[in-house]
């Protein structure tokens, strides 16, 4: 390979302070080194959580980084003892690794891993605890251990899934993210029985992947909740069944919710990233035995707060980490279900822009009409 072991400079959008628009930069991309993959993006989508570390509210957000976590791509090259990956696997990175050694992944009980999370979480690589990205000759954060806001990236080889080369990538970027964390909420963490009434609050993607999961378990009601009425039509095709908008009722959400279900539903789901609105999901939920997951991810300083009463009673309040999926064993999986045609993937694309239109792209994300944008790295 003529660029194995060189530096790559390739075009990438770095986001040099917290809402400044993001700039296309030539970036420099230093080879992978031991136990680290390059990888040629091709596709990535916008999630709301790269809206929210770029909004500077993110506690782990540093400056200048390169964004994004949802994406696809080809790997180039591979470091010293990486073996599970070559050089032209179809690969998605993974914000949440799965290195099958640690004491998380040995555990059985959650999908977090802790091999890299420490260098992941202060935008270096773990060899050597420094960036691979730079330009002009300063160091650019990683974000997520993901950063595929970039024609070249580089991850750990515990944070890449090698997946069916015939899938195609402008559509599985998407399962980087938003789709496996709806639906892995509702299989995963909740485990959503047949029969159920379920509640969701915040109908985009990942409120959108909940209901599909809902409709996939038997969820007999699924109600959509949203302050946008034009969610509802669309919720209906990912099987939202009854749909409230907190803005036409003067009783609290909770309340209306209660009265709806004949004492509260068996299943809730934050999707928005709002404390206020994920006391509102618990407290939405059946005495004895209701069920809230808290996917949304809130701003720094935020907390939750309830009555204990709530918890006293039977209610339990849970939270999930990209659907508690693992993420090298499944997203392979989760990309043939897709092929398979048993999960929904386009559905969720609403945009597609190119890496250079990336500012049009978050400008998009804000304004509702959008689901997801999926960006065409190589052009
Ligand atoms: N836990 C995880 O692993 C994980 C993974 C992906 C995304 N997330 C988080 O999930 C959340 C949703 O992500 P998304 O990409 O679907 O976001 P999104 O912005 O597309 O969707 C949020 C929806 O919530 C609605 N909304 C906003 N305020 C509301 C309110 N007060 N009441 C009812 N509805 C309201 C919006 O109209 C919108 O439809 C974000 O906080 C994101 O950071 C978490
Ligand atoms: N840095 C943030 C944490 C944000 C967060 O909770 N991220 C989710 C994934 S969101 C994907 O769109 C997650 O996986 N968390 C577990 C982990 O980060 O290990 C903050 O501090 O607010
Ligand atoms: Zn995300
Ligand atoms: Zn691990």
């Amino acid at each position: 390979m003529a660029t194995h072991g060189q530096v790559i400079t390739c075009k990438a959008a770095v986001a040099w302070e917290p809402n400044k628009p993001l700039v296309i930069e030539d970036v420099q991309v230093a080879p992978p080194q031991a136990g680290e993959v390059r990888v040629k993006i091709l596709f990535t989508a916008l999630c709301h959580t790269d809206a929210y570390t770029w909004s500077g509210k993110d506690p782990e957000g540093l400056f200048p980084c390169i964004l994004g976590h949802e994406a696809a791509g080809i790997v180039e090259s591979v470091g010293e003892g990486v073996t599970e990956v070559q050089p032209g696997d179809h690969v998605i990175p993974c914000y949440q690794a799965e290195c099958k050694e640690c004491k998380f992944c040995k555990s059985g009980k959650t999908n977090l891993c802790g091999k890299v999370r420490s260098a992941t979480g202060v935008g270096v690589m773990m060899n050597d605890r420094k960036s691979r990205f730079s330009v002009n000759g300063k160091p650019i954060y990683h974000f997520m251990g993901t950063s595929t806001f970039s024609q070249y990236t580089v991850v750990h080889d515990v944070s890449v899934a090698k997946i069916d080369p015939t899938a195609p990538l402008n559509k599985v970027c998407l399962l980087g993210c938003g789709v496996p964390t709806g639906l892995g909420a509702v299989w995963n963490t909740a485990k959503v029985e047949a029969g159920s009434i379920v509640a969701i609050f915040g109908l985009g993607t990942v409120g959108l992947a909940v209901a599909e999961g809902a409709k996939a378990a038997g969820a007999l009601r699924i109600i959509g909740i949203d302050i946008d009425p034009k969610k509802f039509d669309t919720a209906k095709n990912f099987g939202v069944t009854e749909f409230v908008n907190p803005k036409d009722h003067e009783k609290p959400i909770q309340q209306v919710l209660v009265d709806l279900t004949d004492g509260g539903v068996d299943y809730s789901f934050e999707c928005i990233g709002n404390v206020s609105v994920m006391r509102a999901a618990l407290e939405c939920c059946h005495k004895g035995w209701g069920t809230s997951v808290i996917v949304g991810v809130a701003a720094s300083g935020q907390e939750i707060s309830t009555r204990p009463f709530q918890l006293v009673t039977g209610r339990v309040w849970k939270g999930t980490a990209f659907g508690g999926f693992k993420s090298r064993s499944q997203v392979p999986w989760l990309v043939e279900k897709y092929l398979k045609k048993e999960i929904k993937v386009d559905e969720y694309i609403t945009h597609n822009l190119t890496l250079a239109e990336i500012n049009r792209a978050f400008d998009l994300i804000h304004e509702g009409g959008c689901l997801r944008c999926v960006l065409d790295c190589q052009v």
